[in-house]
């Protein structure tokens, strides 16, 4: 894969990002949140409605992966792609009818717009650090509106998709993708490992999402049964998979969902399948370029 203007930039970013969200959706079971088997907790969604939403974000990314193309990372910049961020996020409630992809609209938008920055191969740590810069700019025209994950940043002190963002996506370079890596290695199927990262991601992150749902006991509890499950050994041992269950049944208890952790593990797919689709480049991909 290799990009030599703004548009290709945008095309192949954006199949790469909605790509990313499928996969997260295909990923089954998902504690607490919907998968092929079930819609977790999610009264209003289902398996079916998280592919239209995510097919509905294939022009929000495309323009954001051509309005950074090769851009600066500066307020200007900010400001344009949080516009067509807006955009998407209305875009998807109209396909959708709810805040399915909200946060991955603002992780996903984020890091397309970085790797749009920079060029094709580019290491993931500057991608995501480049998305950092990009956050932290403010975005002047953002409405002036309380989110569920506002108040409960308030209400708890902790911090959520914003700062996680700002500080260059700490758990996605730290976490979701070392673990990834690990359990391929460890010879772990696909699905596991993702659902490995999923885990080992509800461990580690303040999720406003579930904080909004179930306030602090359900976000401990949720820490606290993940935590366990990496203590037997993982989703891949017998102890670990049956541990996963008394997640599931935290997560139900309080109605709560790790919406905030799917995003962040499609955000972790998405730069996975980026490194491996532009680290190599096809001599015909490369010759197109040197030629133009
Ligand atoms: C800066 C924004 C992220 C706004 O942030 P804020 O925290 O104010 O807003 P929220 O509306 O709460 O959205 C944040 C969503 O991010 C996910 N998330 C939560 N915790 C974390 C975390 N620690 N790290 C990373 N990501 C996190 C989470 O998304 C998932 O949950 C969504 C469903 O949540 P909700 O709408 O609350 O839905 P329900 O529980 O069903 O609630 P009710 O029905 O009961 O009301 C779902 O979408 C998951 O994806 C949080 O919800 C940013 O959004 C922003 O400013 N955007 C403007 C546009 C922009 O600048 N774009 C830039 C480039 S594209
Ligand atoms: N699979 C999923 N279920 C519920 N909410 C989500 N937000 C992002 N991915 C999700």
């Amino acid at each position: 894969m290799y990009w030599d203007n703004a548009e290709a930039c945008g095309t192949q970013l954006s199949e790469l990002a909605v790509n990313a969200l499928v996969e997260e959706a295909e990923l089954t079971p998902k504690p607490g949140l919907v998968d092929r088997d079930d819609s977790g907790a999610h009264q209003d969604l289902n398996f079916g409605l998280m592919v239209r939403s995510a097919d509905s974000l294939k022009s929000t990314f495309a323009d954001i992966g051509s309005a950074a193309f090769l851009q600066e990372p500066n307020q200007e910049l900010r400001e344009k792609i949080a516009l067509i961020g807006r955009v998407g996020e209305k875009k998807m409630f109209e396909a959708v009818g709810t805040n399915t992809h909200k946060g991955a609209i603002w992780a996903l938008g984020l890091l397309v717009a970085s790797a749009a920055v920079h060029l094709p191969g580019t290491r993931l740590e500057k991608i995501t650090g480049t998305a950092g810069e990009i956050a932290c700019f403010t975005d002047r025209k953002a409405p002036e509106i309380s989110t569920n994950g506002s108040n409960v940043q308030q209400r708890f002190g902790v911090k959520g998709a914003r700062e996680e963002a700002q500080q260059g996506f700490p758990h996605v370079i730290r976490v979701a993708l070392p673990v990834l890596q690990e359990a391929r290695q460890k010879g772990m199927s696909e699905s596991m490992a993702r659902l490995e990262a999923l885990i080992q991601l509800i461990s580690h992150v303040d999720d406003t999402c579930i904080l909004h749902r179930g306030g602090i006991a359900a976000l401990s509890a949720a820490k606290m049964k993940s935590k366990n499950i990496i203590q037997l050994g993982g989703v891949a041992t017998a102890e670990g998979w049956e541990a996963l269950s008394q997640l599931e049944q935290t997560l139900l208890k309080y109605n709560a969902s790790p919406g905030g952790s799917a995003d962040l593990l499609a955000a972790a797919l998405f730069l996975d399948r980026l490194e491996k689709e532009t680290s190599n480049p096809t001599e015909s991909e490369k010759t197109n370029v040197i030629l133009v």
